[in-house]
């Protein structure tokens, strides 16, 4: 068993004899004392400093140890605060009350002090074992969610991956719907990229697509606007509440983003610095159309913007709002 640490213990004692007694076992056994001397001063004493365990007088005038610890108890800050009673008789009937306002244990008044200090001694033990075990629950928790936030997030680039595209899709899929406004999908995908690492080698590659999701993200300047990484040299962003236009004129921002950096592709047939071609649909959700058939017409249009040359977008004509 662990040596308990040293621990602020309130008394909650009217009669002064028995707070002196009380106080010198307390403070032989290596804890801070303090003494309240009635039911509205150990509440003041409790609120304005949480111990860590408190003894309680049961019988005290105006309000008694059980109403005390019944009013602290209501407040989720003493949850784990462990309350002894200190009784004069062992009366089952207020024993019985004195435990369903929260009470932990028990000590009549004038018993061994052998007796106090191992009840003490086990209270304390238990609170502190009760706060490691909260504490490894919420850093597994945190744990947890760091894993989560991880496994949605691209392991090269950094921003968000196909899963997290393919959840925030169909949320925002749904929210357009329900709203009646447009959401726009935009499949990105970097010009002659195999040539790309042919020419310079993988991790070159490897770092062009890390500076590209940079890059495109910083155009995301709506909280509502996201760029996933698709798979590959593909990205993918969705626009809400945006109509074709609007798509149209973020994706050229994204383009001349890309143009900007000037990064060298010297395998590309289409100019010395790597480029982007997209592809953009929109529409307003109705019944009959899905959010596949809307990906699909993006990438249709990605293909119509690599067929016309690359380094452009094309609109999906289908699907337009
Ligand atoms: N370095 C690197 N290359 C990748 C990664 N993912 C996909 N690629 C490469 O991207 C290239 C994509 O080539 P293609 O689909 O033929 O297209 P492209 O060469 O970009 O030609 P167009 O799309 O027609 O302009 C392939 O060579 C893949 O190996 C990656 O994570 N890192």
């Amino acid at each position: 068993m662990e040596e308990p640490r040293q621990s602020k213990i309130l008394i909650v004692e009217d009669e002064q004899t028995n707070a002196l007694i009380t106080r010198r076992l307390v403070k032989n056994l290596g804890h801070i004392d303090q003494v309240a001397t009635n039911g509205y001063e150990a509440i003041g004493m409790a609120t304005a400093e949480l111990p860590d365990l408190i003894l309680m007088d049961i019988m005290m005038p105006d309000i008694d140890g059980i109403e005390v610890t019944r009013q602290l108890k209501r407040r989720p800050e003493f949850f784990n605060v462990p309350v002894i009673m200190v009784t004069g008789a062992s009366d089952a009937k207020l024993l019985k009350e004195a435990f369903d306002a929260g009470a932990t244990d028990y000590v009549t008044k004038g018993s061994n002090p052998i007796e106090l200090t191992t009840r003490l001694n086990s209270a304390l033990q238990l609170k502190y074992e009760v706060e490691q075990r909260m504490l490894r629950e919420s850093q597994l928790e945190e744990a947890i969610n760091r894993l989560e936030q991880l496994s949605l997030l691209d392991q090269l680039t950094g921003i968000g991956n196909r899963r997290y595209f393919d959840d925030l899709y169909d949320r925002q899929w749904r929210a357009a719907k329900r709203k009646h406004c447009s959401i726009a999908v935009v499949m990105l995908d970097v010009d002659d990229f195999k040539r790309y690492n042919d020419t310079l080698g993988h991790p070159a590659g490897d770092e062009c697509l890390k500076k590209v999701a940079n890059a495109l993200n910083k155009e995301m300047r709506r909280p509502s606007d996201s760029v996933s990484r698709y798979g590959g040299e593909e990205f993918v962003a969705i626009l809400f509440d945006t109509d074709a236009r609007g798509a149209l004129e973020v994706a050229e921002r994204m383009r001349k983003a890309i143009h900007k950096m000037k990064l060298h592709h010297p395998g590309s047939r289409v100019c010395d610095f790597v480029t982007l071609s997209g592809g953009i649909a929109c529409v307003i959700p109705d019944g009959d159309l899905t959010q596949k058939q809307l990906l699909e017409s993006a990438d249709k249009a990605l293909y119509q913007a690599k067929e016309n040359g690359r380094d452009r977008f094309s609109v999906s004509a289908q699907i337009t709002a």
